[in-house]
């Protein structure tokens, strides 16, 4: 991942955040495939998970618990705390085929690398992505460069703003 002071800022609304993840479901539907059951990352992939159910009418959604950014923008050693559970062992078993796995973005790929060493046939999909994790990725909407934060509307709340002239 890039130097926190070397970086540009990309901050989304929740209305744009909202409208990314609905065109990232247009996308996931122009394929014929077919999926039973939504595994997200948390925390930032409940977010497009429950868009993304309600869109495709999926209601058997499991979680990836995983964490590596743990001090804002350093990322640390990747810690899983909880894989898929006992009620998708039977969709998990052949690698995921019917399986969408989610996030809300994929930067160093480094959280992509080891969800999908787990469930390698799931359709990983993510509404963002930086070039070095682009390659994970099988659908995604935007790109932006890898010198790029993406600040999210959970992470974000309202305040003033200087005029620009000073
Ligand atoms: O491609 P990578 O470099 O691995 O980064 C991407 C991951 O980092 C963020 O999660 P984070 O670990 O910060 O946890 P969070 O979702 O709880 O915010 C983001 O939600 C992705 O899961
Ligand atoms: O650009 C980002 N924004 C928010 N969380 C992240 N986790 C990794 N990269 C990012
Ligand atoms: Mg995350």
């Amino acid at each position: 991942m890039s130097e926190p002071n070397s970086q540009k800022a990309f901050p989304v609304s929740w209305e744009q955040f909202h409208r990314d993840t609905r065109a990232l479901t247009w996308r996931l539907t122009a394929g014929t495939r077919k999926y039973k059951a939504i595994v997200c990352i948390t925390r930032g992939g409940l977010v497009p998970a429950l868009i993304i159910a309600r869109e495709l009418n999926i209601r058997l959604i499991d979680t990836i618990c995983i964490a590596s950014y743990h001090d804002y923008k350093e990322q640390g050693a990747a810690q899983v705390m909880k894989g898929v559970g006992p009620e998708l062992a039977d969709l998990a078993a052949d690698g995921g085929s019917e399986i969408l796995l989610l996030d809300d973005l994929v930067d160093t790929g480094k959280t992509a690398r080891i969800v999908r060493d787990m469930l390698p046939k799931a359709h990983f999909a993510t509404v963002y992505a930086k070039p070095m994790g682009r390659p994970l990725v099988d659908t995604y909407v935007t790109e932006v460069s890898q010198d790029t934060w993406i600040y999210f509307p959970w992470d974000m709340g309202l305040s003033f703003q200087p005029p620009i002239a000073g």
